[in-house]
Order: structure tokens, then sequence, then C-alpha cells
């Protein structure tokens, strides 16, 4: 690759380049130019002519998407839920229909959905918006859908130490649908529970009851 082409990369990039020592910007823009490599050979392997005038920028398209895709790996998702406020609020906080998009890690192959975020506080409270970027955080990696539902109730334990934390999220995975089994109206639920939500099923009720009505907003 030429040096205006390396300059390309790092530059489009720099989310991925920006921090690191210039050994392993040149370790990073070598996997790159493997990668795209490996893309054009996966063109021929299914069939098509990579050189094609609509497939030609396909292997730098698809690194771009893949980097958006996992962007959660360049950041702690946490860390949002370190915004916290001192209200005395002691019942239930629930972000309900948090959108999300990830990436199935055996095939990847998107699975998306919503994520159902409640926790019973302790004395902190963080920022709405917060929840939603630490679910982002977590959704922008390989992912299983079970290990993403525990790491967000994992970090809101962390952080917040609250009561209770319950995490439910409802997915289709493509991996289903358009491959393998083929089932496209198969979708997945996963919860994830914690203190007070574990111990008292009045408390789970109250949670999975507000989710049965459909959000009026
Ligand atoms: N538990 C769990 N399984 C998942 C998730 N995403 C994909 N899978 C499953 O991962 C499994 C991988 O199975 P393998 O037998 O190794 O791969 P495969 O031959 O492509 O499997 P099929 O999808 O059945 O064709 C499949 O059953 C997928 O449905 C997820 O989030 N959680
Ligand atoms: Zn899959």
């Amino acid at each position: 690759m030429s040096f205006n082409e390396q300059k390309l990369i790092a530059q489009k990039f720099p989310d991925i380049f920006e921090q690191d020592d210039a050994t392993e910007i040149h370790r990073k823009i070598d996997q790159s130019q493997h990668f795209m490599e490996a893309v054009k050979g996966l063109i021929e392997l299914c069939g098509d002519d990579p050189n094609r005038d609509g497939l030609i920028e396909t292997p730098y398209r698809v690194l771009k998407a893949f980097l958006e895709y996992t962007e959660g790996y360049r950041e702690d998702p946490k860390a949002h839920l370190l915004k916290t406020f001192d209200v005395n609020h002691q019942e239930l906080v629930l972000v309900r229909d948090i959108e999300f998009y990830s990436m199935c890690e055996h095939h990847f192959a998107p699975f998306f959905g919503v994520a159902h975020v409640g926790y019973i506080p302790n004395e902190k409270i963080t920022g709405l918006s917060k929840i939603a970027r630490m679910v982002e955080g977590y959704a922008k990696r390989f992912q299983v859908q079970e290990r993403l539902t525990t790491e967000i109730a994992e970090a809101i334990e962390e952080i917040l130490q609250p009561k209770g934390t319950m995490v439910v999220i409802e997915a289709k995975h493509m991996c289903m649908c358009g491959r393998g089994i083929k089932k496209s109206n198969a979708s997945t639920a996963t919860s994830s529970v914690r203190g007070i939500f574990a111990d008292r099923s009045e408390t789970r009720a109250e949670f999975l009851s507000i989710l049965q009505r459909p959000s009026v907003l």
C-alpha cells in the first residue's frame, strides 16, 4: 500500500488510530489492508468480480462498517453511568424500548431489538440517556444476547450499587432468518435480575407489568 493510501486509512478511522503509538498504527494499517484483501478474495470465492464497478470499493466499505459495528470496544460503556445525581427517589426507574443493533459473534450477522433496563436506586441515580449510551457501548461489539444482557445488568450494579437491577432484551437474530434454520418470525427474550428483583417476585412483576402495556409515547 502506498504511503498516501496508508495516510487515508489513518485519517478515515481516527478513533482507532489516534491514541496509539506509531508501531501500533502501522500494525492496524497492515491489518486493515489484509482485511480488505480478504474481502476481495471472499467476493471472488462467492463467484463475483471484485473489480467490477459496484464492488471495487466494497472491501473498504466493509472495513468501515465493521469498525462502526464494533465501536463499543473503543470505549468503557459503564463509564457513562458515572454521571449521577442526588435525588431522593427510592422506587423503580425503568428505561424501556432502548433500540440496539448488535453483531452475532458466531456468524457476524446482525441481531437487533430493544433493551428494557430498570433499577431501584440506593443513593445514586444516573442520567437516563447514560443508560442508553451504556447499552450502545456493549451492543457495538461481537456479542451473544445473553452476554449483552448480563453486561448491562452488571454495569448498573457496579456503578450505581442499586437495591436491584433488572434487564430484559428482546431481539431478532438475522443468522436465524435468511440462513440456517430460516425462522424469520422467531425472536428471543433474555433477562438478568439482581438484588431485590431476584429476591422479590412482586418487584419483578412491577417491572413486567409496565412492559405489558404498549408504550403510548
Ligand atoms: N445462545 C445464543 N446463541 C446464538 C446467539 N446468536 C447466534 N446464536 C447461535 O449460535 C449457534 C452456532 O451454532 P453452530 O452449530 O456452531 O453454527 P451453525 O452451523 O452456523 O448453526 P446454525 O445456525 O444452526 O446453522 C446457532 O445455534 C445460533 O443460533 C446468541 O446471541 N445467543
Ligand atoms: Zn448468529
